[in-house]
């Protein structure tokens, strides 16, 4: 296209969208042997915001995650990160421009304390090699210092300070989930995925944890990312969301619109999650 001929305002209006884009996927495409997990899928998520990505099981959500975390680069289409294509890149690659995520399935170290699993968190930010470190210790004594006050500071933002030396097997799921949303929190990302955080837990835990979401973003300005089954959890913090059905996109937008869309009523219906 001939930029001449677009109309300075528009492309103002389009570098400063460009500027506010931190993750956007274009026709993205991923197969495991035959089968198409995700196609076409397009998406963007805006500095700022809370998007949740839903759908019913096996639609594509977690294959989306794994695209743009680099664990299985899509084999079609890309991903860029605040305007960078990372497609393909490895996910420590990944992880180093700010991305964090959680698991689906809790991914603690369930021997280790509270405190050391969300101090190992912080590994993306560590930077001297074993060897500097072990012929040379005071090399490595500042920035473990950083590291446990960044630690010391995201124990106190996530309430856990009860529980800090505590063993992570012998805590309840709701404050296992905090873990490792603290731990996640402690690389100090800028854009954070979460793979339904609140699966398995209460309604009390689940308002918690929309509440720890909320401050991330309001008050360290984490962007985020979000699968989640809960509809009230989606409704009540997500600013846009996006429905997968079979791999495809079948809605996108406000939350309340969204989910009254018939296509997306009826995937539900359908699908094996009831809208909750
Ligand atoms: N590593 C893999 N190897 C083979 N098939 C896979 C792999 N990961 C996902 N799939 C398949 O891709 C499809 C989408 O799976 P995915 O886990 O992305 O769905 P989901 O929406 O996250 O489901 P759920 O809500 O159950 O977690 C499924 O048919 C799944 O079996």
């Amino acid at each position: 296209m001939d930029t001449r001929t677009i109309a300075p305002e528009l492309k103002v209006a389009a570098s400063a969208a460009a500027a506010t884009r931190v993750l956007e996927c274009r026709d993205v495409e991923r197969r495991f042997g035959g089968l198409v997990a995700v196609t076409g899928v397009n998406l963007h998520v805006d500095r700022g915001e809370i998007f949740g990505l839903v759908g019913p099981n096996g639609s594509g959500k977690t294959t989306m995650t794994n695209a743009i975390t680099g664990f299985f680069p899509p084999q079609k289409g890309s991903i860029l990160l605040n305007g960078e294509d990372i497609t393909g890149l490895a996910p420590h690659k990944v992880a180093r421009r700010g991305v964090a995520r959680t698991f689906q399935n809790l991914a603690l170290f369930n021997g280790m304390s509270v405190l050391d699993n969300i101090l190992l968190g912080r590994h993306v930010h560590m930077h001297p090699s074993i060897w500097r470190t072990a012929l040379y210790p005071w090399f490595a004594k500042p920035e473990e210092v950083r590291n446990r006050e960044v630690v010391e500071e995201i124990i106190d933002f996530m309430q856990l300070e009860n529980v800090r030396d505590e063993h992570v097997d012998s805590l309840p799921l709701g404050l296992k989930k905090r873990v490792e949303l603290a731990r996640a929190l402690a690389a100090r990302p800028s854009f954070l995925i979460l793979d339904e955080p609140m699966a398995g837990m209460n309604q009390e835990e689940k308002a918690y944890m929309a509440r720890f979401i909320l401050d991330a973003r309001d008050e360290r300005g984490v962007t985020v990312l979000i699968i989640e089954h809960h509809m009230d959890i989606i409704t009540g913090i997500c600013d846009r969301m996006l429905v997968l059905s079979y791999g495809e996109v079948i809605g996108t937008g406000i939350p309340r619109e969204v989910i009254a869309d018939p296509r997306v009523v009826k995937a539900y219906i359908g699908g094996s999650h009831a809208a909750q």
